[in-house]
């Protein structure tokens, strides 16, 4: 659905965007990741067709973007990181207005409009305006916009910023039943959870480039490590020697590690810990998440 080949976009001095690559499947949920300037929006802009790449091409569905190419820009839904709405009408007014400039109109906006309030949970309150809509509802109907031309390929960038609890999970609910539509969605963000909960494979983006691509396993494995330890210690080891630990960590009175075989290699690290005069209050094991592949691609945290 999606192919992106070697973009490209300068600002200035600045190379946001370096040589990016990746392709997205038919019917696939697929992340771009990265920390707060790693260049998504600008990679997402291009792929949307309101940015020229420097270098490089996205083709949607065989047809290459330009800012000019409607024939491609047709098949996609884009909904930006702010929020583009009219606050003083109505939802309903809002979608009439922005299917206009999609070329719908009379019966076909009244259907379009119907079911994008639908899939955005906001049938019954289509008549307010938009101003007296919680944060949570203004990024609905955001997203029920970019719905009204029925496109195959669905953008969003950041789309839960700002968002309560539950907003966020109807936003990932829509998705997911959009995605279950069949439609290819690409889904913006910093938040490494997000990812893991909503797509089945992922760029992560750092510096303008993509520094690893995959499925959430495929990254994972990248790791090397089957299982992360986090143990809080009330008093601190004299010497940290631990047999079998990699990617030792001591933050404060945390300390994290990875180890290829918990069975053999934990027994061992606990008793080191104990002769070392270490105490323990808490010991955690987990799979590697999306943030410690972060870390180890890029030797920083996502959240630095
Ligand atoms: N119009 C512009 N002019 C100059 N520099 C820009 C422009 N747009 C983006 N940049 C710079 O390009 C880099 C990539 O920005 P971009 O917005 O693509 O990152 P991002 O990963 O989407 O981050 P965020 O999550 O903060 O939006 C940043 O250093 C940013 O300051």
């Amino acid at each position: 659905m999606l192919q992106v080949s070697g973009l490209q976009k300068r600002y200035g001095d600045l190379a946001a965007v370096k040589n990016v690559s990746f392709e997205v499947a038919r019917g696939e949920r697929f992340g771009l990741l990265g920390p707060n300037g790693a260049g998504k929006t600008t990679t997402i802009s291009m792929i949307t067709g309101t940015l020229d790449p420097d270098g490089g091409e996205a083709k949607v569905d065989g047809e290459t973007v330009t800012t000019s190419a409607m024939g491609a820009k047709r098949k996609i839904g884009y909904v930006p990181q702010e929020i583009a709405l009219y606050d003083e009408i109505s939802a309903r007014d809002n979608l009439r207005f922005f299917g206009a400039l999609y070329g719908l109109a009379g019966l076909d906006i009244a259907r379009a409009s119907d079911r994008a309030l639908e899939i955005a949970g906001l049938r019954d309150r289509d008549k307010e305006p938009v101003k007296n809509y919680s944060g949570g509802m203004k990024r609905r109907l955001n997203i029920a916009v970019a719905l009204l031309h029925d496109p195959e390929l669905l953008v969003f960038d950041e789309p839960t910023v700002g968002v309560d609890p539950q907003s966020r999970n109807l936003i990932f609910e829509t998705l997911l039943n959009l995605a279950d539509e069949g439609k290819t969605i690409i889904y913006t963000t910093h938040y490494m959870e997000e990812v893991e909960r909503l797509c089945q494979r992922a760029a992560v983006m750092d510096h303008g480039e993509v520094v690893a691509v995959g499925s959430m396993a495929d990254l994972q494995r990248m790791l090397g490590q089957e299982e992360t330890v986090v143990i809080d210690l009330d008093l601190l080891p004299d010497g940290l020697e631990l047999p079998g630990a990699k990617n030792v960590r001591l933050e404060g009175q945390t300390l994290s590690f990875q180890v290829d075989d918990l069975t053999d290699d934990l027994p061992h690290i606990l008793i080191a810990l104990r002769e070392s005069g270490a105490r323990i209050t808490s010991i955690k094991c987990h799979s590697p998440s999306l943030e410690e592949v972060f870390l180890h691609l890029t030797g920083r945290s996502m959240r630095d």
